[in-house]
């Protein structure tokens, strides 16, 4: 951080007064006025030690309510009366909502480097800098003499990449996968282990590695994922290692997502889908020709898929209208991307970072959304047949609602979307794959029509869930291959047991207390089960490719204790999207003047922690076929 920026979070987060100010100027510029009762909650939270954290978002009363973001020392009640804006106004909420924004936005620019600095200032704070700087060397000075004991039966320490303090913690999150695989390369049996801070973590390999990975139950998922991955939900440990959270999440979401749920769900979705077809269908030619029309999918196709994913775990008010879909998938976006590797290394700094405030503000601002549309369901006696409304009849407390909302997104929403957008992609450029798909998908149609003066959408729509599920073998065939090429990343355990874990019979161990990690491409990128890995192929699985018969060889819905819980979900909406854009429009690769594009884009770095987003806009052109 430049020395502006940390004489600008002086700024931000100095003094209760000066927060306060910034806030009230945010609410005075709309015109309200509010009546902030800074007391009670200045004597509360100063106990925990946490003031500039809570000074950072004292906008918004839904960090104090929100643990997920923020929370105080354990059994703490936190006097939420006494602590937020007088006022309950609809206008009131969404001026300190603004506000909320104001000062994320204010905070985002002061944290870049680019943020100019007085001397003054750092003069100022030159005696907070002096402490911090004695801490962090008494820190230093601590870690590296408690350096952790390894296991004499532990996978050998790789300590190639290693640095004092942070273990190989910078290689590992960097350049994930290249590390891990030259690891594995280096190591007898292919596991090594290594240090991220002073955390003990294993990766493992081959299919022993892979076999005690997925199947061992002292293996805790929670707790793995929690402690090792930047950018997990939780920020408090408890919640996934002893509290019922996890428990609690996964059998709300099963309840959600049974097939009844999704049989009455299915007509709303399809009209979703084929609401955006319409609107792909009036879009304005491209330059380079009338007849065809362009689009960004990772624009256009990502958000139909996370509406349709928000009709299922999320509320309708946000999901019937694409534009507010997208709002609140923008904020969950910058959720789940502002995570922060220092906290994971040395988790008591991490109250003290920029990812810790923005998530706080960003739940906070999640708060005020799902309190509005509570509040306005509450006022007009309205119910909504969604998960909102399910969550609400059980009399669950909004933070719990806001923290499911969350844990869903992370877990469904960004996945789902970028899956099945790089989906389309793929096979916009691949000819004899799209030939494929649509021959299915025209079968379909021609079998379930009922008279000649149905649509594509008509006909689709007709469909039941189960012929959904066993109609498109070819189209899901595509979704397993492409989700091996374009899906990077690793997945997170730790033991819990509290006995060490023998990984097969290589007389290694997973100790008791430490980690184990595993990377999807050491067995999707892996020749001798998937020969010529990086190219798409779904006919391999034909030729009996792909490890066929030998456990957890294609992990990409997970596999073993831990499979996805929505993977039918998933399928259903990636189906139903493939469906309808192949079945009603000719679909090619672009540019976005929508002049031909032969070459296929580039596929993700395989380092990234896990399926996103294309960082360049990606075009299709797309025309009605003449059917
Ligand atoms: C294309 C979309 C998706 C992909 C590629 C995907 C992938 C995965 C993978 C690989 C795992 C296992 C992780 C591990 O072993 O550590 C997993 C677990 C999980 N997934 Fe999905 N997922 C998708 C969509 C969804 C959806 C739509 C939901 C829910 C609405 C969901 C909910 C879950 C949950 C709750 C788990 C954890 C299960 C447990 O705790 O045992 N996923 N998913």
């Amino acid at each position: 951080m430049s020395r502006g920026s940390t004489t600008s979070l002086r700024g931000l987060c100095g003094t209760e007064t000066q927060l306060v100010k910034q806030v009230h100027s945010c609410l005075l510029r709309r015109g309200d006025r509010p009546g902030l009762c800074r007391g009670s909650a200045k004597r509360h939270w100063h106990g925990h030690g946490t003031k500039w954290a809570l000074k950072a978002s004292a906008l918004c009363r839904a960090a104090a309510r929100y643990p997920a973001c923020y929370r105080p020392a354990a059994g703490t009640q936190i006097p939420v009366n006494n602590l937020w804006l007088a006022g309950n106004s609809h206008n009131m909420v969404s001026s300190v909502e603004s506000a909320g924004l104001h000062l994320l936005h204010k905070a985002q620019n002061l944290f870049s480097p680019s943020s100019s600095s007085t001397s003054t200032d750092v003069e100022s704070i030159r005696p907070i800098l002096t402490s911090l700087a004695a801490i962090i060397i008494a820190y230093g000075i601590w870690a590296v003499l408690s350096r952790p004991r390894i296991h004499k039966n532990s996978p050998k320490l790789w300590r190639a990449y290693e640095w004092p303090l942070l273990g190989s913690a910078p290689s590992f999150y960097n350049r994930r996968r290249d590390y891990v695989m030259q690891g594995h390369k280096e190591s007898k049996t292919g596991n090594f282990s290594f240090l991220v801070g002073k955390k003990h973590v294993v990766a493992v390999a081959g299919p022993a590695g892979r076999k005690t990975f997925y199947e061992s139950r002292g293996l805790n998922f929670s707790a793995g994922f929690v402690e090792l991955l930047a950018g997990m939900p939780f920020t408090q440990e408890a919640d996934a290692t002893e509290g019922d959270w996890p428990k609690y999440f996964n059998k709300t979401l099963v309840t959600m997502l049974r097939t009844e749920m999704l049989v009455k769900k299915l007509p709303v979705l399809c009209n979703d889908v084929r609401a955006f077809c319409d609107r792909l269908a009036s879009e304005s030619p491209s330059k380079s020709s009338p007849e065809w029309l362009v689009t960004d999918v990772f624009d256009t196709v990502y958000s139909l898929l996370t509406q349709l994913l928000s009709r299922i775990v999320g509320a309708t008010e946000i999901a019937k209208d694409i534009e507010t879909s997208n709002k609140v998938v923008r904020i969950f976006e910058r959720f789940e991307k502002s995570n922060s590797t220092t906290g994971i290394i040395f988790p008591w700094l991490r109250v003290f970072t920029p990812a810790y405030v923005t998530r706080m503000v960003l739940g906070a601002v999640l708060y005020l959304k799902f309190d509005r549309i509570i509040k306005d369901r509450k006022r007009t006696g309205r119910r909504e047949d969604d998960a909102l409304q399910y969550l609400l009849d059980l009399g669950t407390p909004m933070e719990t609602i806001i923290k499911f909302q969350i844990s869903a997104v992370w877990a469904a929403l960004l996945t789902t979307g970028a899956n099945g957008t790089w989906l389309l992609v793929i096979l916009a450029s691949n000819p004899e794959w799209k030939a494929k798909c649509r021959e299915e998908i025209d079968g379909a149609v021609a079998r379930h029509r009922t008279s000649p003066g149905q649509s594509v959408h008509d006909v689709l729509e007709s469909l039941t869930l189960e012929q959904w599920e066993t109609e498109f073998p070819v189209v899901d065939v595509c979704l397993k291959e492409a989700m091996r090429v374009a899906m990077p990343g690793a997945v997170f355990r730790k033991n819990t047991s509290g006995f060490d874990i023998p990984i097969g019979d290589t007389g290694e161990v997973i100790p008791a207390g430490s980690f184990a990690t595993y990377i999807q491409d050491e067995v999707h990128m892996d020749d001798k089960y998937y020969p010529d890995p990086t190219r798409f192929d779904p006919g391999r699985y034909e030729r009996n490719e792909g490890g066929k018969g030998e456990p957890h060889t294609f992990v990409g819905w997970g596999s073993g204790m831990h499979p996805c819980l929505g993977s039918k979900l998933a399928k259903l909406e990636i189906f139903l999207m493939v469906a309808c854009v192949l079945g009603r429009f000719d679909v090619e690769l672009s540019d976005k003047d929508g002049n031909a594009v032969k070459e296929p884009p580039s596929m993700l770095d395989r380092n990234e922690h896990t399926v996103a987003k294309s960082k360049t806009p990606i075009y299709l052109r797309y025309k009605e076929r003449k059917l």
